[in-house]
């Protein structure tokens, strides 16, 4: 572990330098990891293994996922099978359902958990709400996790550009003495930059935090907010939304992830300057009470049961449909289109 001055405070964290993806093969290169479920985590971890020279299979119903598996390069029969057979010829069983999904697989996964198996999941999710998830591994299988911090697909396609996105893991029960190597390994071979050691409680709880909160519920609504108040005032939608969106996704975030905040305010004018250093902190002050919020309601496992009630319904995906289908439709999000559409790359 590399000792990492984060801010002041002193972190341990694996980097690549020191657990180099050699290393992560020879760690795993006796097990069969089978990845069951292609949604957004699936393919991104599954072929970036696969590229890394792992022993890779994975498991997905007959449907349009499975097809996408295929197109992918998933052999059927080789390595590409219904998440039964998956589930039995793999010794660490990677488990990328959706988190509401994994509720109704588990008996069928708890059972192909044959002593000296792995159980991993991307989330601390399933078991940090066992009691609502009923997700009670066997004592005898290591449990860990590895969460990138990011989408699957930029785990993919950072990847393929020789980048990779950061991720924390964690180990839950550690059966065979090894788990914490073998989760390490994992991480490498996912393709994260670095990782960071958690457990599956802060996992989840900053996770869910996080989503609901600056990356993507509390962004959508500052964007709304800020477009509506031009709008209202005068102003076009063309006007308003390159205001609002446009050019902080464009020229100044990449800045920020570039050389950090003050980098990117250096980077505007004098003027700017100014008013963002005195407008921080009264939007700070405003939204600060909403994320203490926000975490309560995670901490008291309220969101947990809302993502368990909302998501196990039979039509969750056609109502997620709808309430998506609403954001790209308003105002804000079709003038996006026709923004992005005239981005010189793309005309
Ligand atoms: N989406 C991300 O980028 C992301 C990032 C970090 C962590 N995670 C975590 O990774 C895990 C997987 O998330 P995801 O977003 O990739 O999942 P997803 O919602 O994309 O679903 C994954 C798969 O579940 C399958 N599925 C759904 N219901 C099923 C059922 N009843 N029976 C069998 N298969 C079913 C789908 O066919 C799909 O292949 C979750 O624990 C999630 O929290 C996701
Ligand atoms: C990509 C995210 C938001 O980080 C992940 O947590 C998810 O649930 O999809
Ligand atoms: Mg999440
Ligand atoms: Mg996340």
């Amino acid at each position: 572990m590399a000792t990492i001055n984060f801010g002041g405070v002193e972190e341990q964290v694996v980097t690549r330098e020191e657990f180099p993806l050699e290393k992560a093969r020879e760690v795993l290169a006796d097990e069969v990891i089978a990845v069951i479920g292609y949604g957004v985590q699936g393919p991104g971890q599954s072929l970036n293994m696969r590229d890394n020279g792992f022993n890779v299979i994975v498991g997905q119903r007959k449907g349009k996922t499975y097809d996408k598996a295929v197109a992918d390069g998933w052999v059927p029969g080789e390595t590409l099978f219904e998440i039964e057979e998956a589930l039995e010829k793999g010794t660490i069983i990677c488990f990328l359902l959706s988190d509401a999904a994994q509720i109704e697989l588990w008996p069928t996964v708890k059972a192909a958990l044959k002593p000296g198996k792995s159980l991993y999941f991307s989330h601390g999710f399933g078991v940090t709400y066992k009691e609502k998830t009923g997700i009670v591994p066997p004592a005898d299988v290591d449990v860990f996790l590895v969460a990138p911090k990011g989408s699957g697909t930029s785990l993919r396609r950072l990847f393929v550009e020789g980048k990779g996105l950061n991720s924390s893991f964690a180990v839950y029960q550690d059966a065979s003495g090894n788990a914490r190597t073998k989760a390490i390994a994992m991480g490498i071979g996912v393709g994260s930059g670095y990782l960071f050691e958690t457990d599956f409680y802060k996992e989840v709880t900053s996770d869910l935090t996080g989503e609901r909160g600056t990356l993507m519920g509390a962004i959508q609504g500052i964007f709304a907010a800020q477009y509506e108040v031009l709008r209202a005032n005068g102003h076009s939608p063309s006007e308003a939304f390159n205001e609002t969106v446009e050019e902080l996704t464009q020229s100044l975030m990449p800045l920020v992830a570039e050389n950090g905040m003050d980098w990117m305010y250096a980077n505007c004018s004098t003027t700017a300057q100014r008013g963002a250093l005195d407008w921080w902190k009264p939007f700070h002050d405003a939204t600060k009470p909403v994320f203490e919020k926000l975490y309560n309601s995670v901490k008291s496992q309220e969101q947990a049961e809302i993502s368990i009630t909302r998501n196990s319904q039979p039509d969750y995906r056609e109502k997620l449909e709808v309430e998506l289908a609403e954001l790209r439709d308003s105002e804000m999000w079709r003038a996006g289109a026709a923004v992005r559409s005239l981005r010189p790359e793309r005309s």
